[in-house]
């Protein structure tokens, strides 16, 4: 096994659908440039057309420093040192890929909503609370898709709709909505210009289990409705099992495993993904015992020479302090470890075990 001599980008092609979106050596960091915190570290991601792409992560990974960065969201002191994020056009359509992280403030308006959009945990940063919900919909309808203020609102009942919050609510102030309720309408409001990708950062972490559960069923019927692509981030590794074509693994800063949800399930290659397998109940079938993951996350002020997991992880060996993992490539998955789980440990001199 080698690593490959192009970056292997993270869930590389399980699908015939087109790359949509091609991240390739997104670094990120806070900071003053002399101690800075390397939060993102040469990240490669592919995004295929109307595929769920679920990223996930401990606390503190790098999972919201590295969408914040492709967004054009980060706020200082985050600092997008390298890389590049080319959105590329609808089939059918010419023109070269836009680069999200050079791109200009008029390029970026031109595809927010409509191409690109977002969801955030917390529905009340993303609704105005002065605002009725009808005419949230109405003026970004109204901003992007030109419509009439009728047609606006008629659209804006139908995605209320499709979410379930019935059209005599579009009047309502969002604080007069439950949470569940203003998440919803966020996931709507997100998909009324109809975007190529909706990028959600744990939507459903602030409701309850009963209701995440309906958000997440919803959001699956309208995105084999619509066909948006989904970038789903949560620290739940079971969740995302049951969501997402793909998976990504986060480990300080760093994509460390890519794979179908059943390949890092069944058969995880990195010691980490292992680990955050082992770490939550399975949402279906019987009760296994959780174990965790000892140690704490690695200090990302250094910009490390050996492995970020090492000192945590039960499958290190002496090269693992040493060298820093390149993303090996087996098939339509990869991993970022020297020693993958499953791999003999190497004989000690002399051939004993
Ligand atoms: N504004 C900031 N200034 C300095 N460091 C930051 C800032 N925001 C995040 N960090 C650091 O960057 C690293 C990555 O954080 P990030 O929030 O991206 O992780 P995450 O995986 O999204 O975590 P969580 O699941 O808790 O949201 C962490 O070490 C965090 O402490």
């Amino acid at each position: 096994m080698s690593p490959t001599t192009a970056p292997a980008a993270a869930g590389t092609a399980t699908t015939e659908a087109p790359v949509l979106l091609d991240v390739r050596g997104l670094r990120v960091d806070y900071g003053q440039p002399g101690d800075p915190l390397l939060a993102v570290r040469d990240v490669d991601l592919q995004i295929r057309r109307g595929e769920v792409l679920g990223i996930a992560g401990e606390s503190g990974s790098g999972k919201t420093t590295l969408i914040t960065a492709l967004l054009r969201l980060q706020r200082p002191p985050a600092r997008t040192t390298a890389g590049t994020a080319l959105l590329h056009p609808r089939p059918g359509q010419d023109g070269p890929p836009v680069d999200l992280l050079t791109a200009s403030r008029r390029e970026l308006r031109a595809l927010r909503w409509e191409r690109l959009s977002v969801v955030f945990q917390s529905a009340m940063n993303a609704l105005n609370p002065v605002h009725r919900l009808e005419s949230q919909f109405i003026d970004t309808l109204a901003a992007h898709r030109r419509m009439s203020r009728a047609d606006a609102r008629a659209h804006a009942s139908h995605l209320l709709e499709l979410v379930g919050i019935p059209a005599s609510r579009a009047r309502s102030y969002p604080h007069e909505l439950s949470g569940g309720m203003r998440q919803r309408a966020t996931i709507a409001l997100a998909l009324a210009c109809e975007p190529d990708l909706v990028v959600m950062d744990e939507p459903t972490t602030a409701v309850d289990v009963v209701m995440q559960r309906q958000i997440l069923a919803q959001v699956q019927r309208l995105q084999a409705e619509f066909g948006f692509a989904i970038v789903f981030i949560t620290h739940d590794f079971s969740l995302l099992l049951e969501i997402a074509d793909r998976l990504a693994i986060m480990y300080g800063g760093r994509i460390v495993e890519t794979g179908t949800p059943a390949e890092l399930q069944g058969d995880p290659r990195h010691h980490y993904t292992a680990g955050l397998r082992d770490s939550f109940p399975p949402l279906r079938g019987p009760l296994v015992p959780l174990r965790g993951i000892p140690g704490s996350p690695p200090d990302l002020r250094t910009a490390g020479i050996a492995c970020s997991f090492a000192d945590r992880c039960a499958g290190a060996q002496e090269d693992c302090r040493s060298t820093v993992p390149p993303l090996f490539v087996e098939g339509s998955r990869a991993h970022a470890c020297l020693h993958p789980v499953g791999t003999p440990a190497p004989s000690s001199p002399g051939g004993r075990p």
